[in-house]
Order: structure tokens, then C-alpha cells, then sequence
């Protein structure tokens, strides 16, 4: 396993469109040189097992793992409560390519573990999208999760190195994906 060249934490809020985004770059970057690791993927697959749910549901973008996500992210709080960097270690344990995305950072814990273990290499990447835009996408607003932690932790306290809109407008969304695939590409380079 070799150490990352360039690590890139995203954040964003519930249909901001965090997979869609990261899916988009490791589609530019290709899975040989970038990959995705999902704090959420351990927590989900964990979290199936005990309760007999289906995992691959849980990590698509339907209403089955909206069902749960109340309950998901109270069993991970226990589990971040106990160890902060649980799931971070979990997800870049034999990781080998040199661009590693972290598609879902959603606690200062997260990113406190990432800039400790990777600053030098660190870049935070905002995903953000109107809440029309996120409606439309499925979005429904519910108190006890986006009034909590899991959505809003980094509202404040982070100075994001990038802020990728993404409402829809698909050309806006290329043109700044190929920036920040420029500047990746000129790390990569250096
Ligand atoms: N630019 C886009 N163009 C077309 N569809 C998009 C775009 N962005 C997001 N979507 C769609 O909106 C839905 C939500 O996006 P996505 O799953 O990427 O959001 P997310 O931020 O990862 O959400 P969650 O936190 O709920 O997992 C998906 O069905 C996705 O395909
Ligand atoms: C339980 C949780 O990991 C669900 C995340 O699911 P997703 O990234 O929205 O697919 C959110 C959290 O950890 O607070």
C-alpha cells in the first residue's frame, strides 16, 4: 500500500449530489489512478448484518436507505463516540491508487482525522445545491436528520478549498469538474 499523493474529502448535504459528483471525476480520473472510499459504506454494511437489511440497498440513493438513516446515524454516533476515526482507518486500510475521493466527510471528527493522518495532502471539496434543486432529487425535509449532526456539522468552522454548485446546470458542473481535474492532474505531475 503506498501513502496518497492527493487525498480529496467532500462534503455536502443530503441530494446535494456527493455520489454523482465524485462518481463524475473518478469517471475523468479513472479507478487505476483515483478511488472512491464512503465513511458510510462500513457503517452500512455493519448495520445491515445486524438487523438483516440489504446492504447494496443501502448504499443507493432510494427511499429504502431513507427509511433508515435516522437509525443509521444514531448506531454510527455510538460508534464515532467510542473512536473518532473508526471509520476513516476502516476505508483507507489497502488502498492503492494515488487519489483517494472520501465522498461523505460529515462531522468535524472526519476532517480533524483526515487533515491529522493526510494534511499535506489535502483538499476539501463542498458540494452544495439549492434545496429546489434537492427536492427535486427526493429531498424531503426531515427535522431529526437535517437539523442534526450528520447534515450539518460542517455548515461553519471549515474553509472549503473548493465549492463545486451543482444545480443542474450541466456545462457549469463540467467546466469545474475539469478544473479541479486540472489541478489534480498538476499534482500529479509535480
Ligand atoms: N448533476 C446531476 N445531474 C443529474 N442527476 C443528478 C445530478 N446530481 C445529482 N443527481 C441525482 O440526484 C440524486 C441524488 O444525488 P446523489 O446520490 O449523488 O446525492 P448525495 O449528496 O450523495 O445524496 P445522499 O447524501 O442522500 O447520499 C441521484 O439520483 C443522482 O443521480
Ligand atoms: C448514516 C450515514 O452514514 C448515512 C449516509 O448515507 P449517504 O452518504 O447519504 O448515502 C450518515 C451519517 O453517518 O451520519
Amino acid at each position: 500500500m503506498g501513502s496518497p499523493r492527493l487525498v480529496l474529502l467532500f462534503s455536502g448535504k443530503r441530494k446535494s449530489g456527493k455520489d454523482h459528483v465524485t462518481n463524475s471525476l473518478q469517471l475523468r480520473l479513472g479507478s487505476d489512478i483515483c478511488a472512491i472510499l464512503r465513511l458510510s459504506a462500513p457503517l452500512k454494511e455493519q448495520f445491515a448484518l445486524e438487523r438483516g437489511l440489504d446492504y447494496e440497498r443501502l448504499l443507493g440513493a432510494t427511499e429504502y436507505k431513507e427509511g433508515f438513516r435516522a437509525d443509521m446515524i444514531r448506531w454510527g454516533e455510538e460508534k464515532r463516540r467510542a473512536d473518532p476515526g473508526f471509520f476513516c482507518r476502516i476505508i483507507v486500510r489497502g488502498v492503492c491508487q494515488p487519489v483517494w475521493i472520501i465522498s461523505d466527510a460529515r462531522r468535524r471528527s472526519d476532517v480533524d482525522w483526515f487533515r491529522s493522518e493526510y494534511g499535506a495532502v489535502l483538499q476539501t471539496v463542498r458540494v452544495v445545491a439549492s434545496e429546489e434543486t434537492r427536492r427535486g432529487r427526493g429531498w424531503v425535509y426531515t427535522p431529526e436528520v437535517d437539523g442534526a449532526e450528520s447534515e450539518c456539522g460542517l455548515d461553519r468552522g471549515v474553509d472549503f478549498d473548493w465549492i463545486i454548485t451543482n444545480d443542474g446546470d450541466s456545462v457549469s458542473l463540467e467546466q469545474q469538474l475539469s478544473n479541479l481535474t486540472g489541478f489534480i492532474h498538476s499534482k500529479l505531475g509535480a
